[in-house]
């Protein structure tokens, strides 16, 4: 059990994932302590998860998209069992019962959604949607802007109105297979991010939704708000420099601050982690157990 007062934020990785680093930098900017794990130290019973506050799942090409962008890992929290005889999925429902977060960025998020993590409107942690091929066809690599759903309560997105960030993905469009599910999700607020123009308004056609998600949605939180996933990628955007318009800013006439504005998101949930009355309560009292929880 990790003593510090930090916040701790747990980052795996393995199997193909690769912006485990860009996801750390993040976390240590906005003054968390962060830890990069191979999943199998966990699978493995090496690292508990519960030693930790945030639980990450950064983007990449997981078991190299075989079967669908996130399947395959989706299918390992599922069913591989830890030496306790429990799956990861068992350890993630204990994990969001104790009020803890998750966040999943690009192949992240669709592992999430595979998992049945988002949007998990019924509370069973089945797959409801469904993340596809953009129906561009193509593999979109550049940078979008972001609407933020000011109903959605999650503390990841808390203050922020819109700001831009990369994409870089295949198979980014979430698919609602009926009308309920739909109209669920909307009446939750659970679509956190859409898609949008320069000024903020929002855009469902194609360049400024990338891939023809429904719903324009490009990130969804579960009905808590401790999980939230997302396409675009915000650990790409921790300073000015990350942007393409830095050196030409003055000349296109854009305002852009020298911290990034995907750091935002890593402050908030840090700040609030940090801000959270019975995390060190809560750490003692699992420090006291004798026998590790999972
Ligand atoms: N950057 C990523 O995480 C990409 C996710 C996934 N491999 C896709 O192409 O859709």
């Amino acid at each position: 059990m990790n003593q510090s007062a930090a916040v701790q934020a747990l980052i795996l990785t393995g199997f193909g994932i690769n912006c485990e680093e860009e996801m750390a930098a993040a976390y240590r900017l906005a003054g968390a302590e962060a830890t990069i794990v191979h999943l199998n130290q966990v699978l493995h019973g090496q690292v508990s998860i519960h030693d930790y506050d945030i639980l990450n799942f950064p983007g990449g090409f997981s078991f190299g998209d075989d079967l669908g962008s996130g399947v395959v890992l989706a299918k390992k929290l599922r069913y591989r069992q830890t030496p306790g005889g429990f799956t990861l999925l068992d350890d993630l429902r204990e994990f969001i019962s104790r009020g803890k977060f998750v966040l999943g960025i690009c192949n992240g998020f669709q592992v999430l959604v595979k998992l049945g993590l988002l949007p998990n409107l019924g509370g069973n942690f089945e797959p409801e949607v469904t993340l596809t091929h953009n129906v561009s066809g193509r593999y979109e690599d550049r940078w979008v802007r972001l609407k933020v759903n000011a109903n959605n309560r999650s503390p990841f997105l808390q203050g922020l109105d819109s700001f831009e960030v990369p994409v870089r993905h295949g198979e980014g469009r979430l698919l609602i297979p009926d009308e309920a599910t739909r109209q669920r999700i909307l009446d939750q607020n659970l679509n956190c991010l859409t898609y949008c123009d320069a000024t903020g308004c929002e855009v469902t056609q194609y360049p400024h939704n990338p891939n023809g998600a429904d719903l324009n949605c490009a990130g969804l939180t579960d009905t808590t708000g401790q999980v939230f996933g997302l396409m675009p990628h915000p650990e790409a955007f921790l300073s000015l420099y990350n942007h393409p318009d830095w050196a030409r800013r003055k000349r296109v006439n854009k305002e852009l601050s020298e911290e990034g504005d995907g750091l935002k998101l890593f402050r908030n949930i840090v700040k609030h982690v940090a801000s959270l009355p019975h995390r060190s309560a809560s750490s003692a009292s699992l420090e006291s157990v004798e026998t590790p929880l999972r």
